[in-house]
């Protein structure tokens, strides 16, 4: 199934990582018998199954099943697409938007599968720029298009609440395809990503 809702959780996995969660937390210093944290290791345990639930997704599959044939040749910019991921270094979250366009080459996708594909690839442990050319990637080589860009920009929770602790930095990473390659189709884009006009 390409694009799997996670409603039913393997409960050999889930039990096996409810006990590694269980000692995780007494090690913290904590005590998992208390009332308040008695179902805690089987949630987390579930929440991380479901944070990187993108390994089990194939997202060509999510674009090619709703590629359209159309003669549409200009450019399409879905933005403002809210991502979740977790940092691979430290499993913890890195949150922003993702700004996507491409320039149709006798195919259109399905709007909602842009989303769909951030998620999918957001959902695994990540680094920013590898999120940004993976998106990059599975679009140039599924659709095929004249042109694909992706900006991301995230904030860190690694660098929030732990290490450097900068609550206002935000990391922002590119890659561009094809026509956004060329400077006027690209400025073009990062003009009307940074308007208010949707
Ligand atoms: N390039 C990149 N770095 C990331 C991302 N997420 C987290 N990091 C960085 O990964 C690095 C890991 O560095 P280490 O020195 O091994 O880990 P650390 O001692 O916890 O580092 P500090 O965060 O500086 O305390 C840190 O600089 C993080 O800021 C990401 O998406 N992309
Ligand atoms: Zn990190």
């Amino acid at each position: 199934m390409p694009y799997r809702m996670f409603e039913e959780y393997n409960i050999e996995v889930t039990d096996d990582i409810k006990d590694k969660y269980k000692s995780v937390i007494t090690d913290l210093g904590e005590d998992v018998e208390r009332e308040g944290l008695l179902k805690t290791p089987e949630r987390a345990a579930k929440a991380m199954q479901f944070l990187t639930s993108g390994y089990d997704q194939d997202p060509a599959a999510v674009l090619k099943g709703a590629m359209f044939a159309e003669d549409y040749k200009d450019m399409v910019i879905i933005k403002d697409i809210e991502l979740y991921s977790l940092c691979e270094h430290h499993m913890l979250p890195f949150f922003g938007k993702a700004h996507i366009a491409y320039i149709p080459n006798g195919h259109i996708v399905g709007l909602s599968k842009i989303p769909r594909i951030v998620d999918i690839f957001a959902r695994r442990l990540q680094v920013q720029e590898r999120l940004t050319h993976d998106i990059l990637e599975c679009i140039h080589n599924t659709l095929q298009p004249q042109g694909v860009a992706v900006v991301i920009e995230a904030s860190h929770m690694c660098m929030m609440m732990r290490g450097v602790q900068k609550q206002n930095s935000s990391t922002t990473t590119s890659g561009f395809r094809g026509q956004f390659e060329k400077v006027e189709t690209r400025t073009e884009f990062l003009k009307l990503i940074a308007s208010d006009l949707h």
